[in-house]
């Protein structure tokens, strides 16, 4: 069990220790231990347009909240007293947006989870999990546009704030889907040779993968589009190496580790990340099946494109706490 959930536990414990005999409805059935509750309301749509003159600014979420309570009478007894409805709670998202805006998906899950947790002194526990529609400023005759936008697909932005009461929130935010490929500048060779290998050691080959990325920060005070954007760019920039040369890569996990160690050394103010690159394979076309025509010779080459099976690389890696010596 994690740590959140034990302190959710015991809240949960707490107060059905404090339930007299006679209102434990399960007694006579089976002896019960709840041992998390959460609910609220998922995927609450939201574009928040902001005027700065002829300048606009939006911001379109997907908010899903959660609410823990410190007892569980409405899942005992059928007691609604303490539940703040899941459609209050929508309703919440559209009343913080309009009354403070909505900086970066991660500032307006902070404010949310702070506002469930002041307002209502029953809530233990708020969670706010927030996916953004990455739309970016249109660029009309190289220049930046006033109030139209294009929807990217480049990558996904997502976060989460969990906060218990009294501590402070934890707050995660993920880049993920952003798909890349480089031609060359990626080997892999010299791994378990035995009776199931076939794959021979590839000096030169094609490297494409779907960067997922989630890391853990260790303050609130952080500028989190400046981060995402920031992360982003590491990840561009170990995997594609120098425009004209590139960066040899002796294997994804190699890549992969590279690229985690350089967001913890030009963010501080992130704790630990995770970053799954899996293997999408392209497979080169042999043309010796085809000895009946004559193939013009040249450098060019052709793959067969495949989604499924793909590698599946990942780790988690984090700041090492430092010695006290
Ligand atoms: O970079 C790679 N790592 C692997 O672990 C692996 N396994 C494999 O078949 N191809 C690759 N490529």
């Amino acid at each position: 069990m994690c740590d959140s959930q034990r302190r959710s536990v015991c809240y949960l414990q707490a107060y059905q220790g404090s339930m007299s005999k006679h209102t434990m409805a399960s007694e006579s059935v089976i002896q019960t231990e709840f041992k998390f509750t959460g609910y609220g309301k998922n995927y609450v749509k939201l574009l928040y347009l902001r005027r700065d003159g002829d300048i606009h600014f939006v911001k379109e979420l997907e908010v899903s909240t959660e609410l823990t309570l410190n007892n569980v009478k409405d899942y005992t007894h059928g007691d609604n007293s303490d539940i703040i409805a899941t459609d209050s709670q929508k309703n919440t998202v559209y009343v913080m947006a309009k009354q403070h805006g909505v900086k970066s998906a991660e500032r307006f899950a902070l404010l949310l989870c702070e506002h469930f947790l002041r307002k209502y002194r029953h809530v233990t526990r708020a969670k706010v999990y927030i996916e953004e529609a990455p739309w970016k400023r249109m660029e009309i005759g190289g220049q930046q546009h006033v109030h139209a936008f294009l929807l990217s697909h480049e990558a996904k932005h997502v976060c989460e704030v969990e906060q218990y009461r009294d501590e402070r929130p934890t707050i995660w935010t993920a880049l993920s889907g952003m798909k890349v490929m480089k031609t060359t500048q990626s080997a892999f060779k010299n791994f378990v040779s035995d009776e199931f290998r076939t794959l021979p050691d590839a000096d030169d080959r094609l490297f494409c993968t779907i960067v997922q990325c989630k890391w853990w920060y260790n303050t609130s005070a952080v500028n989190f589009e400046r981060a995402w954007e920031g992360v982003k760019s590491i990840i561009l920039e170990i995997f594609a190496g120098p425009a004209d040369r590139g960066e040899y890569s002796p294997s994804v996990q190699n890549t992969l580790y590279l690229t985690a160690q350089k967001v913890l050394e030009k963010m501080p103010e992130v704790e630990k990340v995770y970053i799954n690159l899996p293997n999408v394979h392209y497979f080169g076309v042999d043309y010796n099946r085809f000895p009946k025509i004559d193939f013009v010779r040249n450098d060019d080459n052709v793959y067969m494109p495949t989604d499924k099976p793909s590698g599946n690389i990942n780790a988690t890696i984090a700041r090492k706490p430092k010695s006290r010596l």
